[in-house]
C-alpha cells in the first residue's frame, strides 16, 4: 500500500516564535493520529532551526520551500541542499506554482533543483498543476503530461512525491472536485516509471472537505496551505477519518 503523506506548505508565515507556539497546540494533538501518516511542515528557512530543535520524538518532519542545484557558490538568496539536511531537513518542496509564476522558475531549473535535492539525501516534492484558462481551453491533461515530461528527466522516482496543485484552486476557496483530482492523478500515475509514488492533491484542502479527498483511491495524501497556518485545523487534517 502506497504510503499517505500530509503536507503543510506555510509559505512565506510565520516568525520562529510563531513557529513555537503552533507546535505547543499542534504536537499533542498527534498522539492518537493513526499509524502510516507521513506529517510533513514545510516552512520558511527562519523557522527551519527552532522546529528542528522541538521535533524530536514527534512524527513531524522537516521540509523546505525551495533548494538550489549547486552546492555553494555566489547564488543570493538562495540556499544549498547540505545547509538543509545538516539541521534535519528531510523534504523539499520543487516547483510550487507561486515560484513559477512569481520568481521564474521553469521546468529545466525545478529538474536541476529535483536532482541535487535527491542527490543529497533530501525527498522533493514536485508540485504540477494548470491554470484556469488552461483547465477551461481543456489543455488540463496535455499540460501536466508535459510538466512530468520535463521535470522528471533522471530522476529518481523512489524517492519522490508529487504535488498536483491546480493553480485556481490555490488560496481560491475553489476546491477541485474529488473525483475530478482523483481522474487526474490517476492520469499523473499512469504515467509515472513507478507508480508507488505518493501523489498528494493541494488547493483548498480544509477540515471540512479532508475526509471526502483522502477516500478517493488515487489521492495518497494532501498539500495544504492556508489551513495547515492553525494548530487545530492542520491537525484535523492529519487526523484525517476513513
Ligand atoms: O499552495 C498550496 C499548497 O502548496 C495550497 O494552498 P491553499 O491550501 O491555501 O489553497
Amino acid at each position: 500500500m502506497r504510503k499517505k503523506v500530509i503536507a503543510g506548505n506555510w509559505k512565506m508565515f510565520k516568525t520562529q516564535a510563531e513557529s513555537e507556539d503552533f507546535l505547543k497546540g499542534f504536537l499533542p494533538a498527534l498522539e492518537d493520529t493513526p499509524s502510516g501518516r507521513e506529517v510533513i511542515l514545510c516552512v520558511p528557512f527562519t523557522d527551519l532551526n527552532a522546529l528542528s530543535r522541538n521535533l524530536h520524538g514527534s512524527l513531524v518532519q522537516l521540509g523546505a520551500q525551495n533548494v538550489h542545484w549547486e552546492t555553494q557558490g555566489a547564488y543570493t538568496g538562495e540556499i544549498s541542499a547540505e545547509m538543509l539536511t545538516e539541521i534535519g531537513v528531510r523534504y523539499v518542496i520543487i516547483g510550487h506554482s507561486e515560484r513559477r509564476q512569481f520568481f521564474g522558475e521553469t521546468d529545466e531549473t525545478v529538474n536541476l533543483r529535483l536532482k541535487a535535492a535527491q542527490k543529497n539525501g533530501l525527498t522533493p516534492i514536485l508540485c504540477v498543476g494548470e491554470t484556469k484558462q488552461q483547465r477551461d481551453a481543456g489543455e488540463t491533461e496535455t499540460l501536466i503530461s508535459m510538466q512530468l515530461n520535463k521535470d522528471l528527466v533522471d530522476i529518481n522516482q523512489s524517492n519522490l512525491i508529487i504535488a498536483y496543485e491546480p493553480i485556481w484552486a490555490i488560496g481560491t476557496g475553489e476546491t477541485c472536485e474529488t473525483k475530478e483530482a482523483n481522474r487526474v492523478i490517476g492520469l499523473m500515475r499512469s504515467q509515472l516509471k513507478n507508480p508507488d509514488v505518493p501523489i498528494q492533491y493541494g488547493g483548498s484542502v480544509k477540515p471540512s472537505n479532508i475526509d471526502e479527498i483522502m477516500a478517493q483511491p488515487e489521492i495518497d495524501g494532501v498539500l495544504v496551505g492556508g489551513a495547515s497556518l492553525e494548530a487545530d485545523s492542520f491537525a484535523r487534517i492529519v487526523n484525517y477519518q476513513n
